[in-house]
């Protein structure tokens, strides 16, 4: 249609990419800011000493121009490998509290892991181009973290 700019190539696109991760680890939640007590009230059976583990699976997404000469936002390899260096090599079946030195103070709540890996990531990538950290601890529990 004349004057229509819907298709114009000068008009800048924003587009949204995720890529999933999947990954195995251990934890205890326990709040070195509580008592015993308190930590069992709190945080009950996952706190049991001995931990639990969960198949975590993260949505990383970024944001960003769609670049008129690539067609990309990303090249998703290039995430690819940024995910690898931030969540499969420092968490991939490990104990998040003993093999990760930021959780010997921070309790490992799926909240926390995802600012984790959002502290992790920005560094790993383009600057401001990370959107969103979605972990999903199980089938029911889910967290989004955007950076605020
Ligand atoms: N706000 C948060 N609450 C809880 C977290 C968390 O990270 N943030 N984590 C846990 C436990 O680590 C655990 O993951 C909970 O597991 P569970 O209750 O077994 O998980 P489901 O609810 O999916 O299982 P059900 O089948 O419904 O029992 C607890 N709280
Ligand atoms: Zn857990």
């Amino acid at each position: 249609m004349a004057g229509s700019s819907e298709n114009d190539v000068a008009t800048e696109r924003i587009g949204y990419i995720t890529r999933v991760q999947s990954f195995s680890a251990c934890h205890r939640l326990h709040s070195i800011h509580l008592s015993d007590e308190d930590n069992k009230d709190v945080y009950g059976k996952c706190n049991n000493p001995y931990g639990h583990g969960h198949n975590y699976k993260v949505e990383v997404t970024v944001r960003g121009k769609i670049d008129r000469l690539t067609g990309m936002v990303m090249n998703l390899t290039d995430l690819k490998k940024c995910i690898e260096d931030v969540i499969m090599v420092p968490l991939d079946h490990k104990n998040l509290d003993k093999d990760v030195p930021y959780f010997a103070n921070v309790v490992s709540t799926t909240e926390n892991l995802a600012v984790y890996i959002w502290d992790n990531m920005v560094k790993a990538m383009p600057p401001n181009m990370l959107y969103e950290i979605k972990i999903h601890e199980t089938d029911k529990n889910i967290v989004i973290y955007r950076g605020e």
